[in-house]
């Protein structure tokens, strides 16, 4: 049974998975059911409002039938009178119907938006505060359709399907009495068979659904070769392999109607099973009905009531099993949000105010013995006793083979993950002695790969101070040699980047990146060199950008071309999670064997 959505949430593409109504589950939902609490009064009323709104509704087949026996009964004036008179009546109705049903409405979406606007922002701050642990273990997709997908289900529920359970409720209670008033004996004949053939009828279409689902998958299947191979079609052509593509689609389309034909078969026996089955007992009911019409038992305004009030009560009973795959859905999404919120997240205030600089750093920084594998893969170890030393100010490269460990070094600093054995030193401090806060605040990274933030480039910029002034990003802009070119795009600092807007190079990225963290103003600065390579020019002013940058603090560089860090005051050579040697240039040099010098000469060599 399809429902209109009242409400922001994005219909969900994606079949949720359901959830068994269990002890847990339902606990799950109460946490949630606590961001509705400042809202109860006008839940309550709503509810009270829906009570009456379907109240008035079940009165409208009562009138309905009493207007046409109103008009069957004699033609005498007086009943005329009486015909309009209950017209009216079956007005209010309608009205008193109109006014309650569009309070509760509005009540109802104000409530859930309210509710669902309080968890989204709760879901969400807890996101950007959680471990950088939880996110390697974690994809984007997923943790993005929780924020989607199954907190549009929960808003749904809150505005349609509980208050339709509801509803659906006081229909089936009030009709059936209602039925039975009109006539018990009908109402048992038609109880005896109406249940059943609805519970065949559900049944029978969820199996079909399910099958339609299968050739519907197929057929997904086969849009994928066709995505595959338009997108790598000067493969197929290069290797002439029209023939084996299209070998390979006709295969996939016919699996496609072999699915639909067997779910066209089923289809038709359906309709055929609804047209005799259910229809047919609509038939009989009324055959039935009309007979007692006949017969003086009841009249025809009371069998146009029974047949209404029997239309209300399937339809209940019809909606009951779609409303329980809801309620179970959103049982699940609730168990999958409530999982999440329940996740540690780092000490990190989300207001800006409590995360000031309290302890200010000098700028050393020790490695001691550290041991470090990723809790996501307990069994690697990745740094396998690592130490050594940055004083105040030094630059220091760290270098090693593809898959060393250089990265996650840098990780360590930023405190990204805790060692399992040894200890970072900050200021010759434990790391612990300090807030997180404290020592992300004061430290800058320019990454290997930039991510620009769709807005303006002063926007991106901004990103490493938050409220800087616009000479202070001019200033940053123009010491990361950036200002030149961001004014030669028309607009200016106000030129959009990102998805929608200008692409910029890997040059002018890195400079965007350097020209933050000038901005940031770090006491330790993390340099991740990229491993492609830019054109002379490029290089030349991002070399220069980051000797700017680098000035009077410490820095860490990751350094993949050997030939930007002969200046370092100390090289740590790092293979296999081990520091092999430590020095700076010229005494690595001088090591036979050893690794940097093989390195060095092989980068020189090519
Ligand atoms: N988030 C993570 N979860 C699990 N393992 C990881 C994670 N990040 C890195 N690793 C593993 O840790 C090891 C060291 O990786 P790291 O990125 O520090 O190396 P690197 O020296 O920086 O390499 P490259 O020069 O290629 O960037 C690798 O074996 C890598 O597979």
């Amino acid at each position: 049974m399809a429902r209109a959505r009242l409400n922001s949430g994005n219909p969900t593409e994606q079949e949720l998975p359901k959830a068994k109504i269990t002890k847990d589950s339902l606990k799950n939902a109460a946490i949630l059911l606590k961001y509705m609490k400042p809202y109860r009064l006008k839940f309550g009323f709503g509810l009270l409002f829906l009570l009456l709104s379907t109240i008035a509704f079940l009165f409208i087949p009562k009138e309905m039938g009493s207007l046409i026996d109103s008009a069957t009964n004699s033609i005498k004036r007086e009943t005329l009178n009486n015909i309009n008179e209950i017209a009216l009546l079956l007005v209010g109705i309608l009205c008193v119907q109109a006014f309650f049903s569009f309070f509760r409405i509005l009540w109802f979406v104000e409530v859930a938006e309210k509710t669902l606007a309080s968890i989204r922002k709760d879901t969400y701050f807890k996101l950007i505060t959680l471990s950088m642990d939880f996110f390697s273990r974690r994809r984007v997709g997923e943790l993005n359709s929780r924020i989607s997908a199954d907190l549009s289900q929960i808003q749904d529920s809150i505005t349609t399907t509980f208050s339709e359970f509801l509803r659906q409720i006081i229909v089936l209670a009030g009709g059936v009495t209602a039925l039975c008033l009109v006539s018990l004996k009908l109402t048992l004949m038609m109880l005896s068979i109406f249940p059943f053939l609805i519970a065949a009828a559900i049944f029978f279409g969820r199996f079909i659904r399910k099958i339609s689902r299968k050739a519907q998958d197929k057929l997904a299947e086969s849009n994928i070769i066709v995505e595959e191979t338009l997108q790598g079609i000067s493969s197929v052509k290069a290797f002439v392999n029209e023939a084996y593509e299209a070998v390979r689609y006709s295969n996939s389309i016919d699996k496609v109607v072999k699915y639909a034909m067997r779910g066209a078969k089923y289809r038709g026996g359906f309709v055929v099973f609804i047209t005799m089955g259910l229809f047919g007992s609509i038939v009989a009911v009324i055959w039935y009905g009309s007979r007692m019409v006949q017969s003086g038992e009841i009249t025809v305004g009371q069998l146009t009531q029974f047949i209404l009030y029997s239309g209300f009560v399937g339809g209940a009973m019809g909606g009951f099993a779609e409303l329980y795959a809801q309620l179970q859905k959103t049982l699940g999404a609730t168990e999958r949000v409530v999982e999440l919120l329940k996740e540690h997240n780092e000490p990190i205030s989300i207001v800006s105010a409590e995360n000031s600089v309290k302890q200010h750093l000098k700028g050393d920084i020790s490695f001691n013995n550290i041991h470090f594998n990723y809790p996501s893969r307990p069994e690697i170890g990745v740094l396998n006793d690592v130490s050594f030393t940055a004083n105040a100010g030094e630059r220091i490269a760290i270098v090693g083979p593809s898959g060393a460990g250089k990265s996650t070094i840098a990780q360590m600093v930023l405190r990204f993950y805790e060692p399992q054995k040894g200890q970072l030193l900050y200021d010759g401090k434990p790391s612990n002695n300090y807030s997180l806060t404290d020592i992300r605040n004061q430290i800058a990274i320019v990454p290997q790969d930039v991510l620009l933030f769709g807005g303006s480039i002063k926007e991106n910029i901004a990103y490493g101070k938050i409220g800087a002034s616009d000479e202070e990003i001019i200033e940053a802009a123009k010491g990361a040699n950036a200002h030149n070119f961001i004014m030669t795009f028309p607009e200016g600092y106000d030129t959009l980047v990102g998805e929608r807007g200008v692409k910029l190079s890997g040059g002018q990225r890195q400079r965007i990146a350097i020209a933050r963290a000038l901005l940031k103003n770090p006491v330790i600065l993390i340099l991740d060199e990229a491993t492609s390579s830019l054109d002379s020019e490029s290089e030349r002013l991002v070399q220069e950008a980051l000797e700017e940058l680098m000035k009077n603090r410490t820095s860490i560089i990751i350094a993949h071309r050997l030939s930007t860090i002969r200046e370092a005051d100390k090289i740590v050579v790092i293979e296999k999670g081990k520091v092999i040697e430590v020095g700076n240039h010229n005494d690595l040099m001088l090591k036979d064997n050893g690794l940097y010098r093989y390195l060095s000469e092989l980068q020189f060599e090519a």
